[in-house]
């Protein structure tokens, strides 16, 4: 029996993790709770679990606090459903809209969505001295997502989308907790207060979308246009669902509206991942100094940052490899929907996996010196290079959906922002990057963007 104790954070899960890997072997089990669970370590048992053997692996856990975000309903979200026929279907919808093949129709406008949504962040930062930088790139990640999902874009002075992104960023840091009250649900009404908290934020943020997004969308579709965007898709795909019985069905409207939530909600992932990544940047003026230079001689001052210049700016890439390595966020745990093994253990059918995630991003076995931000260590031979071990995104069919649209548009920012400006420490303020969750509390860093 372990402490609950250390389920309070994801960092303290990780130091646990890592002693026991060393102390006590790859699969160590462990009862949290009324709950068997494990934890596996090194990246060959954990490619096993997610990918290999993935499919005996592709539930997730059925947290009484992940039903109550999602309507009492743990299926309705995207990344804590079980695996299902819907959600293969989800995955399916989304793929053309989270992955554009580059050089397509769909990649040319999100990078006209990129350059646009990062020329008004130019302005916005060239006209104070000291910014707080969170919500603006939240703001600026919102529309790029609400453009290219949805077709809708926002004046960064509207109060409703403003408290949108408020509400969708606390949901955000909400669901990136750990609690001891997930294991032992005796303590649930500890946490009656923020879940109340919480089912408000969402019913605030389901107004939004279903009254600013989806309305006006509804009133003009039509099943004889081919969809424009995914909230067209999404739309069609129900229209034509409700048209089975209610058995074949794999999709209703309310469980539509959260993939569309859902998915929107990815811009508070990138917005919390850039401001970690900029309070990295701020400490790393040499790192600064190598991505300016690198952006001149490819593009020169004039050129503005395009994502198809991804190819050519291979050490900006390698510095948003290196920020999202440094904070070391979990994979969102899995679980065995039948009995099975890894390397050669029995697990349970229903025994929680948890992946050592942080060793694997931090180890001094696959590291060098894996403290510091070295963006070097992502290239080879002058191509970016992503070595084997390095899983942030998990892998198999729960793998991340978003991490190509993390990659492109950190990159028109991140580019952009580097091509534009020096990033300075403001006085006092503290620039040390929790790891081990990308989400940021809602006040995080100030900066000065000093113009080139
Ligand atoms: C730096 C930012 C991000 C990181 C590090 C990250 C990491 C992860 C990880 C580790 C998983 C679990 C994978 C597994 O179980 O194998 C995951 C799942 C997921 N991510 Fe991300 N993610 C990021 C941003 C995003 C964004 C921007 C979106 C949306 C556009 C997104 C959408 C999803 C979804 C939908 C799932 C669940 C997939 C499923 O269970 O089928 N993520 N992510």
């Amino acid at each position: 029996m372990v402490d609950c104790g250390i389920l309070f954070s994801h960092t303290n899960l990780h130091s646990v993790q890592g002693l026991q890997g060393k102390k006590f072997g790859n699969v160590v089990k462990l009862q949290l709770g009324t709950v068997k669970c494990v934890v596996v370590n090194e990246q060959k048992n954990i490619r096993e679990a997610l990918v290999t053997r993935g499919h005996h692996f592709d539930s997730r856990p059925n947290f009484e606090r992940y039903q109550r975000l999602f309507s009492g309903n743990k299926e309705n979200s995207l990344a804590f459903c079980d695996w299902s026929n819907t959600q293969k279907v989800r995955r399916d919808m989304l793929k053309a809209y989270t992955f554009p093949r580059a050089f397509t129709h769909k990649y040319i406008s999100l990078d006209n969505l990129i350059l646009r949504e990062t020329q008004d962040l130019v302005k916005e930062l060239g006209e104070n001295e000291i910014v707080e930088l969170k919500p603006i790139l939240l703001k600026k990640c919102a529309n790029i997502f609400l453009n290219h999902f949805c077709s809708e874009n926002f004046d960064s002075n509207n109060e409703k989308f403003t408290k949108m992104i408020e509400n969708f960023d606390e949901v955000f840091y909400e669901v990136n907790q750990g609690y001891a009250a997930d294991f032992l649900p005796f303590l649930m009404p500890l946490h009656k207060k923020n879940l109340e908290r919480m089912a408000a934020v969402t019913h605030e943020i389901r107004e939004f979308i279903q009254e600013e997004v989806i309305k006006n969308k509804l009133q003009t579709y039509s099943p004889e246009t081919e969809p424009s965007d995914y909230l067209e898709s999404l739309i069609g795909h129900v229209k034509m669902e409700n048209m089975k019985n209610d058995e074949e069905s794999s999709m209703n409207w309310e469980m539509a509206m959260f993939a569309l939530e859902d998915i929107i909600g990815g811009h508070s992932a990138v917005g919390n991942f850039l401001t970690k990544l900029f309070g990295f940047l701020v400490c790393e003026p040499e790192v600064q100094r190598k991505i300016q230079s690198e952006i001149d001689s490819v593009l020169g001052s004039e050129r503005l940052v395009s994502i198809c210049d991804r190819n050519l700016l291979v050490y900006t890439e390698a510095v948003i490899y290196e920020a999202i390595r440094l904070i070391a966020s979990p994979i969102v745990p899995r679980v065995a929907n039948q009995s099975s093994s890894i390397d050669g253990y029995k697990i349970d059918k229903g025994t929680v996996l948890f992946f050592n995630n942080y060793d694997l991003s931090m180890s001094k076995d696959l590291w060098e010196s894996p403290e510091k931000f070295m963006p070097e260590r992502f290239i080879k031979n002058g191509k970016l290079f992503k070595p084997e071990y390095f899983l942030p995104f998990g892998g198999g069919r729960r793998s991340c959906m978003g991490y190509k649209l993390v990659q492109l548009v950190s990159f028109g920012i991140l580019g952009t922002v580097m091509q534009n400006f020096n990033l300075k420490p403001v006085e006092n303020e503290i620039y040390k990057v929790p790891v081990g969750s990308l989400a940021l509390k809602k006040d995080s860093y100030k900066f000065k963007f000093e113009k080139r």
